[in-house]
């Protein structure tokens, strides 16, 4: 049996198509694919910071996150978020848990990059396959906010995207990023299938920006690491979960090509 690693944009949260829930339980009951959600909530996190009067940031997507920043960051996407997602899971039939990436250390990090401005963003070093293979061999589906722990018991925020296309690497699944938009678009128009050098060369010349930009990157890394099914799909749209996997065309998906 194969894994799906979908991760759920806080872009769409509010606004995503009651099927995502009823989709994400049938592939569970299918029992030919394992869903694992994982998800953002940037959105709700700047909402909280602006109503504490604390600064918002963003450098390439990326949230500029300082001691007070990771407070609110976990606890909106380790609260309302996760539960949010648990909830709905839950009222659609499935079985679902909902745990951060500190929980049982699901997902251990270190600070990201080598440039330490972003504050206290991490990168995912490594992902406990294990107990993801538990809640699913009961039949559970696992909703996982992408805060992280390091070895002291620091915890850090990583990008949604990020954290998902660690797990997906990691458990060798295809990964699928669910958001606002339909995939990524190019002069008004949606590319249905996009190389990583295209995708890189978008970025550069800044024709994908914001937070299309970790989504993309992502992608490519899960490329290289040999994951074989990479897309970016609208959570608005009706059943654009079942529609992926049963293989219609939707969204952009990414192809392996030659990189930079
Ligand atoms: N070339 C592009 N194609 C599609 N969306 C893009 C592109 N460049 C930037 N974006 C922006 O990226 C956003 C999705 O990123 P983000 O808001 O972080 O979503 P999520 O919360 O789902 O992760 C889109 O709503 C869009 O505004
Ligand atoms: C380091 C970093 O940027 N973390 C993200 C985590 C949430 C997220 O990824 O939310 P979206 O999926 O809605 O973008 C943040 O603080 O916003």
């Amino acid at each position: 049996m194969s894994y799906i690693v979908i991760k759920c944009g806080g872009s769409v949260l509010e606004n995503i198509s009651s099927s995502f829930y009823s989709n994400i339980v049938d592939i569970m009951k299918s029992e030919k694919i394992k869903p694992i959600i994982v998800h953002g909530g940037g959105p709700d996190i700047t909402k909280l910071l602006k109503k504490m009067d604390i600064e918002t940031r963003f450098i390439n997507g990326i949230r500029v996150t300082s001691k007070d920043v990771l407070r609110v960051v976990e606890m909106v996407l380790s609260g309302s978020s996760n539960k949010t997602i648990v909830r709905n899971i839950i009222a659609n039939g499935g079985e679902s848990i909902g745990l951060s990436g500190v929980d049982g250390m699901l997902l251990e990090a270190k600070q990201f990059g080598e440039h330490h401005e972003l504050g206290f963003v991490g990168e995912v070093v490594s992902v406990k396959k294990r107990l993801l293979d538990k809640l699913l061999d009961e039949h559970v589906i696992p909703v996982i906010s992408p805060i992280a722990i390091g070895r002291n018991g620091q915890h850090w925020n990583i990008n949604g995207d990020a954290a998902a296309a660690a797990i997906a690497r990691e458990i060798n699944a295809s990964l699928c990023m669910v958001t606002n938009v339909a995939g990524v678009i190019k002069e008004g128009k949606i590319l249905h299938h996009i190389q990583s050098l295209e995708a890189e060369n978008m970025i550069s010349n800044q024709l994908i920006t914001g937070g299309m930009i970790p989504k993309v990157n992502a992608a490519i890394e899960c490329l290289r690491s040999g994951v074989k099914e990479v897309s970016i799909i609208n959570g608005m749209d009706d059943n654009a979960l079942l529609k992926l996997v049963n293989g219609e065309m939707i969204g952009t998906k990414f192809l392996e090509g030659i990189t930079c």
